[in-house]
């Protein structure tokens, strides 16, 4: 028996005693976290249902951007108290709920633009006083701000890179084929004075597939639940037609819009102070704010801006929290990324890949991951001849999956085959889509 048989041998023992345990009430402990990933698998797979609270919350947690929605009738639901652009799940570090209240204060903008400066406490009953430079005066700033931020765009207008450089730490897959985002993915940035929660979506698009509609969906479902919608306009080309679409879809929210000028190491001072004369006619952005996600400029001063119209609120997550993402859901999509890595031309949105299993054996952390493709053809491409190309995959995606847990990792790929996943509901809904 080759490697690959006894891996494929042990692959579908292990399902045959997850199967077993979950009919016979559900798993404990590791289950849970196998649940987070595989809480998309697990529903198409039929074991969501049996797994109860468990896998329902985990099902809700993987679709906590909205891609669960209000449930779907297999017990796949957004669980209360796990978090989304308007609900957030960890509980807030004290009480009382974010009110409507505290956005209208937040939001309000005196007649030069600028923030103005409520005076109140911060919902926590402990107000705290910050000064911070704003147009060359000081402002005196007594509340603690905390909210969701997205930002949107045409596809590949650099919205994952940016998420990337403001939280500090690779959670949002990124490549140069436009619509490789498919999942919403938040950040959170800490300050003293205040918690920047960000939402990663995939860019609008004209829909051609089932999967198509659901990434449109989702966005317009975030777009309504953020406090800022930060537009991306890159730089290095020319604001068109699409970018008018997506601005007038923004006419109708009530989130602050700002517009963000994306990649402007790639142009020269005349063409960007030209670009930024375009977007401003586009629509009556909030701000303006130009940004080298690459080279960093700007984009500390872009973290103020979105902070400055986030509305007042108590702390929503704890001080050490970077992402609600469960791990599981980031390791995937450094796979896909890795798996994508080359292909792109040629599938570019063909592959989806789920964390079956993950365990943790001393210093080393185990992950059995399966990469789904379309067709059979694809399946080559992605494997290579004698299985290079899935080694090379395999060694790049192990890299990056240490240094996002920091322990030494074995991964286990396996390549298989899901006819058109992507129009297939069924297929999708496992995909956790
Ligand atoms: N030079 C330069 N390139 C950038 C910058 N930001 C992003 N890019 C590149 O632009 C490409 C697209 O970036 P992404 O962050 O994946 O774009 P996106 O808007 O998230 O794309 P979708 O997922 O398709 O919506 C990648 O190749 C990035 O490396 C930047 O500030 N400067």
């Amino acid at each position: 028996m080759t490697a690959g048989e006894r891996n494929e041998l042990r692959r579908q023992e292990r399902r045959a005693a997850r199967r077993a345990e979950d009919a016979a009430g559900g798993r404990g402990g590791a289950g849970a976290a196998r649940g987070a990933a595989g809480g998309r698998g697990a529903a198409g797979g039929g074991r969501g249902g049996a797994g109860g609270g468990r896998s329902a919350g985990a099902g809700a947690r993987s679709g906590a951007g909205g891609r669960g929605g209000a449930g779907d009738g297999q017990g796949r639901g957004r669980a209360a108290g796990f978090p989304s652009a308007s609900e957030p799940g960890r509980k807030p570090r004290a009480g009382g709920e974010r009110g409507r209240d505290g956005r209208a204060k937040g939001a309000a903008r005196d007649a030069s633009g600028e923030g103005v400066t409520p005076r109140t406490g911060n919902g926590n009953g402990t107000a705290r006083t910050h000064r911070h430079r704003e147009a060359g005066r000081v402002v005196q700033d007594d509340v603690y701000r905390a909210g969701f931020a997205c930002f949107v765009g045409r596809p590949n207008a650099g919205k994952s890179t940016l998420t990337n450089a403001i939280i500090g730490q690779k959670i949002a897959i990124t490549s140069n084929k436009p619509q490789t985002t498919r999942h919403v993915i938040r950040g959170i940035v800490h300050r003293e004075n205040a918690q920047l929660v960000l939402v990663d979506t995939p860019g609008l698009h004209r829909p051609r597939t089932l999967l198509g509609e659901r990434l449109n969906d989702l966005v317009r479902e975030v777009w309504s639940e953020t406090d800022v919608i930060g537009v991306c306009f890159p730089a290095d080309e020319p604001v068109g037609r699409g970018d008018r679409f997506i601005s007038s879809e923004l006419a109708e929210l009530k989130a602050t819009v700002i517009a963000v000028v994306t990649k402007v190491d790639l142009v020269d001072p005349g063409t960007l102070a030209k670009h930024l004369l375009a977007v401003s006619e586009l629509y009556d952005f909030a701000e303006i704010v130009p940004v080298s996600a690459v080279s960093g400029h700007q984009v500390q001063t872009l973290v103020d801006v979105l902070v400055k119209h986030l509305p007042e609120s108590p702390q929503l997550y704890p001080d050490d929290v970077l992402t609600d993402e469960p791990e599981q859901v980031l390791i995937a999509e450094l796979i896909r990324e890795s798996a994508l890595e080359g292909v792109r031309d040629e599938l570019p949105h063909s592959i989806a890949v789920l964390v079956e299993e993950m365990m943790v054996e001393g210093g080393l952390t185990k992950i059995y991951a399966d990469l789904y493709v379309e067709r059979d053809s694809q399946k080559s491409i992605v494997i290579g001849s004698r299985g290079v190309r899935l080694k090379e995959v395999g060694s790049r995606a192990r890299a990056e999956i240490e240094q996002l847990l920091g322990t030494r990792v074995y991964l286990d790929l396996h390549v298989r085959v899901a006819k058109e996943w992507q129009r297939d509901p069924r297929q999708l809904r496992k995909l956790g889509f």
